[in-house]
């Protein structure tokens, strides 16, 4: 078994991984993630016991129990530069030996939820309602530096954006990956399900405009008319295919859940979004514990 040296695995002093400072036995194996770090209490207050809380820079952890159900809350923050980092880490802590510095023998699959925000590309997914992301596509530059498996499935779709939608090849490679199967059926009644952009931006990668011109000022609407077979995009944000990927990558079962706040197509924001993002983790804590 390769060592793995210092430099690449990187430990603090009281044993702990790099950037989440979270130890093998701090972290369930249900794994909940929020962009935000004041999410992460508003997670962990539904917890029936709370054993441990963990905080360096922007990646906040709390692991806890919900009846017998034991799970870890961890703050992503913004972008899947973000996501590389927290993923490798999750995964570094059930999947490696910090003794030995070795990869397991028998690896372990966490279960990893994202309960986000988003942007609405469809007029008929209004604000303050959830998305389950049923793939993300990328148009960061995240996964193309890993090796990885795409089904037919997810060609043939990737191949239908790369032909309806011409991205600048400056700009973006786009990829694409399906979410977990097991862990979307648990989420179908009051979810619109749909196709999810990562954008390695807010502004002009989503076609915000503020003061900077757009390259690409077609975006949104190509985005939002993109059909294939009965699949559309419903919406983007910042982190889902970068979790999607990091998960196939490493063998974990992912999905992307986002309280919608803004809607693109009819210029709307919600009212209320923090009461949105409350409901969404209620609803979502049901299902997860069960
Ligand atoms: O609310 P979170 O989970 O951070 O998600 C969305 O909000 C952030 C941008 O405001 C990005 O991280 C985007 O993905
Ligand atoms: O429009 C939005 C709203 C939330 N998060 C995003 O990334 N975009």
């Amino acid at each position: 078994m390769t060592r793995i040296a210092e430099s690449e695995l990187i430990l603090n002093t009281r044993g702990a991984v790099y950037h989440l400072d979270v130890r093998p036995e701090e972290l369930a194996h249900t794994v909940i993630t929020v962009g935000d770090p004041e999410r992460v209490k508003a997670v962990s207050k539904h917890f029936d016991k709370v054993e441990g809380t963990y905080q360096h820079r922007e990646f906040v952890t709390h692991t806890g129990f919900i009846g017998q159900k034991r799970i870890s809350v961890v703050s992503t923050g913004i972008g899947t530069d973000n996501i590389d980092i927290v993923l490798n880490e999750l995964d570094a802590l059930v999947n490696i030996d910090f003794t030995s510095r070795t990869v397991k023998e028998e690896l372990t699959s966490l279960r990893i939820i994202r309960l986000g925000t988003s942007g609405s590309l469809q007029e008929a997914i209004p604000v303050d309602s959830f998305v389950v992301s049923s793939h993300g596509l990328g148009l960061d530059n995240l996964l193309p530096f890993y090796t990885y498996q795409n089904t037919p499935e997810e060609l043939s779709l990737l191949e239908a954006f790369r032909g309806q939608i011409r991205m600048q090849p400056s700009a973006a490679r786009p990829y694409l990956i399906e979410a977990s199967k097991e862990l979307k059926e648990k989420f179908t009644e009051g979810f619109h399900t749909g196709i999810t952009v990562t954008c390695p931006g807010f502004y002009a990668p989503q076609g915000r405009v503020l003061r900077g011109a757009l390259s690409h000022p077609e975006l949104i609407d190509q985005l939002t008319g993109f059909r294939y077979e009965n699949q559309h995009i419903t919406n983007f944000e910042m982190e889902t295919a970068g979790i999607y990927g990091l998960g196939r990558v490493l063998g974990h079962e992912c999905l992307s859940i986002s309280a919608i706040v803004a809607n693109r197509i009819k210029k709307e924001f919600s009212a209320d979004g923090g009461a949105a993002v409350e409901k969404l983790i209620t609803q979502a804590l049901e299902r997860i514990a069960q």
